[in-house]
């Protein structure tokens, strides 16, 4: 995958055409290395690519020609709507292909990392991802005022804070949670331990089968947390599916350029185009905006600082 790659997919060369075998339309629900499980209209099928390519992401629409009745390969994957991935310096890992929206899952404790949840926000927002937060756990009620306060700064960025306790109040839980839930694709992430099973368990009530099935279908072993699925919530509607990725400890973010970057902060916005140089990278530089609005507590220094990090990070070299 190419440095500052766009959310849209090249489509790859497609020859269903000519080779025997019929060719379906299927959307990928696991992903587990070169492995993929897909869904066509209810059928599932094994996958693998051509060649070595790992450029397949849970949630893309691909056709796939069969080479067995529950098995295929993919080879052409559809124009993406969205894409979320992360990145280190040395390569990318697609999180999700065409979600319209990421929940940020943390909790009253164990505490959550603002780190971690910043850099799933600016992911978000410089994949044109709608974000929301969800507060678990609100039965434990001795961190909760605590909670609330950290978590104040985000919503007065304008996203929306859903408190929610998927052990203590768990009716309450769904019923918030599935209007927001319908007719969207959405991607559930958090770190480990802020209750994220929990909630997939209460918002898709197979889980547990469908993930035993999916193993058994990529063969992944013991380890059945480790990868992405996706669960569609037929119930909510035409559409409706809910992503569950993997505990993220880290969140790399090397693709983003600087100008997706300042964009990314949305904070920023109303700054942008009023420092002294128009190539400002809004660091040190004399009659910054932005730095300005730091200085006046118009913008939280944290988000700040985090932001120069990722420029430090978005100047590394991506192989
Ligand atoms: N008090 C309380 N505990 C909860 C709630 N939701 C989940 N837990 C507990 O928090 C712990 C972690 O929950 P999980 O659902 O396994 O969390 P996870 O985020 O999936 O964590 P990993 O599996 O490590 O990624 C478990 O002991 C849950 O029982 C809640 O609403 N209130
Ligand atoms: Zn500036």
């Amino acid at each position: 995958m190419s440095r500052r790659s766009p959310a849209k997919s090249n489509s790859g060369s497609s020859n269903t055409s000519n080779t025997g075998n019929s060719a379906s339309h299927a959307t990928i629900i696991a992903a587990h290395g070169r492995h993929y499980l897909a869904d066509a209209d209810g059928l599932r099928l094994q996958c693998v690519t051509r060649g070595k390519k790992t450029n397949v992401a849970v949630g893309d629409r691909v056709r796939i020609t069969l080479t067995s009745s529950d098995q295929g390969v993919i080879d052409s994957i559809d124009e993406r709507d969205t894409l979320l991935y992360r990145s280190d310096q040395y390569k990318s890992k697609l999180l999700a292909a065409n979600v319209s929206q990421l929940f940020i899952v943390v909790a009253t404790e164990p505490g959550f990392s603002d780190d971690l949840v910043s850099r799933a926000l600016v992911a978000a927002e410089a994949a044109g991802i709608t974000v929301r937060l969800i507060l678990n756990k609100t039965d434990v009620t001795e961190s909760l005022a605590k909670t609330r306060e950290r978590l104040q700064p985000y919503a007065a960025l304008g996203y929306p804070v859903h408190e929610v306790s998927a052990k203590g109040r768990p009716e309450d839980t769904v019923a918030t949670l599935t209007p927001l839930l319908a007719g969207q694709s959405s991607i559930l992430i958090g770190q480990s331990g802020m209750g994220k099973s929990s909630l997939i368990n209460l918002l898709v009530p197979d889980a547990d089968i469908a993930v035993r099935e999916i193993s058994a279908a990529l063969d992944t072993g013991k380890h059945t947390t480790t990868f992405t699925r996706l669960y569609q919530l037929p119930a909510l509607g035409a559409g409706s599916s809910i992503i569950d990725s993997p505990g993220f400890q880290e969140f790399g973010l090397y693709h983003l350029s600087e100008g997706m970057l300042e964009r990314a902060f949305v904070e920023f916005a109303p700054y942008l185009g009023h420092c002294k140089f128009y190539n400002c990278r809004h660091l040190t530089e004399p009659q910054c905006a932005v730095l300005a609005a730091v200085e006046e507590g118009k913008i939280a220094r944290m988000r700040h600082t985090l932001y120069g990090q990722l420029l430090h990070e978005s100047s590394q070299t991506l192989y």
